[in-house]
């Protein structure tokens, strides 16, 4: 399984069934996706999450009441045409004919109640996992144990979290100090280097959390540096 970072915006995410699991994924998704959740029971959170989905720019938590059956599924599927589908009802015939009907139409599908595929050696090719995450400003950390222990994921989750804080503060102000080295006409060896010292800089990194101009003070002697070497 390779990780890979995909864009939601102006896409939709199907969730089918509404209880603590669906109401996880719907809740992740909703940043950026529109969510229509299908089920014949909600969630207090996924009712929370529609009641008040007009603001903070979202796209919108369409909750319909329905339990389709494991030959309409393929139906919700061709209706809502979203980009990924997230079977998590309780009834794994259900959730498989979810998977399947997916599969059929080439659309990615995330089934909440397996680990892995039917021969458990691997999931079908359109098959996803939700890893476990972590953001600081734009930097995004994702984890996967492969399903073997989604437990693990989330304590490992929750170390990850202190260990990168601050690194969002670092990749604004390393990514527009490499743009700058860029129009200065820096050669790229020069730059490549100065910008890889800054990273790694303990310095910068302790200046930063007084604010960013202290660690844009230190990253550009840092920077001075290797230019003048
Ligand atoms: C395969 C996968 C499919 C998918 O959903 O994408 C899947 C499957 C299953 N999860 C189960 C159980 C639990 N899942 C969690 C938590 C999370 N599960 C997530 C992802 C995944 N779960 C995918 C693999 C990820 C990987 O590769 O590691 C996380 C990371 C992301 C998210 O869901 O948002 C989120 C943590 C988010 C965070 O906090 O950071 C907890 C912990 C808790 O609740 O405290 C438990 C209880 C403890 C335990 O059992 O481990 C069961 C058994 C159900 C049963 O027993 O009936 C199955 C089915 C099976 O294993 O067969
Ligand atoms: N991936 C994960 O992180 C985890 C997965 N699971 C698995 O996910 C599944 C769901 O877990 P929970 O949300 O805790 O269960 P739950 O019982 O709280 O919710 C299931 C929901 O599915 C709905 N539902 C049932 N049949 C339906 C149908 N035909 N169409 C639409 N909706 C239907 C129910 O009304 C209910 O709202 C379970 O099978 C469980 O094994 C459980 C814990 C974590």
């Amino acid at each position: 399984m390779i990780p890979l970072y995909h864009d939601f915006t102006d896409e939709t995410v199907l969730v089918v069934g509404g209880g603590a699991v669906g109401a996880r994924k719907a809740s992740r998704f909703a940043d950026e996706a529109r969510i229509v959740a299908v089920s014949p029971a909600f969630d207090d959170r996924l009712l929370e999450l529609a009641a008040d989905d007009n603001g903070g720019g979202r796209s919108g938590v369409d909750l319909v009441r329905a339990a389709p059956d494991a030959d309409a599924v393929g139906d919700w599927i061709d209706r809502v045409a979203p980009a990924l589908v997230v079977a998590a009802t309780d009834d794994a015939a259900v959730n498989a004919a979810i998977e399947a009907a997916a599969g059929e139409r080439g659309i990615m599908v995330n089934r909440t109640d397996v680990s892995a595929g039917p021969e458990s050696d691997g999931r079908d090719a359109n098959s996803v996992i939700v890893p476990a995450t972590v953001d600081d400003g734009s930097v995004r950390v994702a984890l996967s144990t492969g399903g073997a222990s989604p437990a693990l994921a989330k304590a490992l989750r929750e170390r990850i979290e202190t260990e990168i804080e601050g690194a969002g503060a670092m990749a604004s102000l390393s990514g527009q100090l490499r743009a700058e080295l860029k129009a200065r006409g820096i050669a790229p060896e020069r730059r490549r280097e100065a910008i890889r010292r800054v990273v790694r800089s303990d310095g910068v990194w302790k200046a930063l959390q007084k604010g960013r101009s202290y660690g844009r003070e230190e990253a550009d002697s840092v920077i001075e540096e290797v230019l003048t070497r």
